[in-house]
């Protein structure tokens, strides 16, 4: 079954054009890394599949439904779940409250309902033994697993992921990629957008290259790094 499917989606602020006519699938169960440079629109993609921006023209298909003009939380409620390039979590809640918040939000359940399904999200994300510091009190790292237990409190069926590597050291990354691997093999599927490589191809199935907005490549990963096109513009080497 195909999870997501975007067709011909465009959107432009003003005179610039961010999503140039982007039309891809997502199988049920794939790990999809999305790659490019800078101001390519990656973001900007994320935030028209979650519905926190309205795309200009085509259409944005989740589980078969056409989600285009569907309102973020609703997208939320029926299983897209994101996290943020830059964590935002409420600082002096603990880390359990935070995630009781995007649960009973992102589920529309209440708080005794959730309580369960947040415990669990804390011991597939790492952060059990912090359950009860508070947000404002954590590492970076472990902000970063913070940000991903919040989206899987959410119970995605379908995660964005937006640069969550970002900023870690070697080691740090290793760790979450090891838990990021582990919910893909629980079988959520995964969009991950990031620019730490070596992080992305150990865990994806596929890799997109967004540049100016478009879609220049999609496929394997070692074909797409191979690719000319990722050579030439996303790695800056004249081939
Ligand atoms: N709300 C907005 N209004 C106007 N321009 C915007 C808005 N959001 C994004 N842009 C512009 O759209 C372009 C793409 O931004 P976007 O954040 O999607 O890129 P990105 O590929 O995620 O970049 P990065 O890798 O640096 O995070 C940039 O030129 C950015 O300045």
């Amino acid at each position: 079954m195909t999870m997501l499917a975007l067709n011909n989606v465009s959107k432009s602020f003003g005179a610039l054009t961010v999503t140039d006519d982007a039309s891809f699938d997502v199988p049920e169960g794939q790990a999809l890394g999305i790659i490019g440079p800078n101001g390519a629109g990656k973001s900007t993609l994320f935030n028209l599949i979650t519905g926190n921006l309205r795309s200009d023209s085509g259409s944005i298909c989740f589980q078969g439904r056409d989600v285009t003009r569907v309102s973020a939380m609703q997208r939320c409620l029926t299983g897209i779940g994101r996290s943020f390039q830059i964590p935002q979590p409420f600082e002096k809640l603990t880390v359990f409250e935070n995630l009781l918040v995007a649960a009973t939000h992102g589920r529309n359940q209440s708080e005794p309902e959730v309580r369960d399904a947040c415990a669990d999200v804390l011991e597939r994300t790492g952060m059990l033994r912090r359950a009860n510091t508070p947000a404002g009190q954590l590492s970076l790292l472990e902000r970063k697993r913070l940000e991903l237990a919040r989206a899987m409190a959410t119970a995605p069926k379908l995660l964005l992921l937006d640069e969550i590597a970002g900023g870690l050291t070697e080691g740090e990354c290793q760790s979450l990629i090891a838990t990021i691997r582990d919910i893909h093999t629980q079988g959520v599927t995964i969009i991950w957008i990031e620019h730490v490589l070596h992080a992305l191809t150990s865990v994806v199935e596929r890799l997109l290259v967004l540049d100016f907005g478009k879609v220049i490549g999609i496929g394997a990963p070692d074909e797409i790094m191979a690719s000319r096109a990722v050579q030439e513009i996303y790695l800056g080497i004249d081939v």
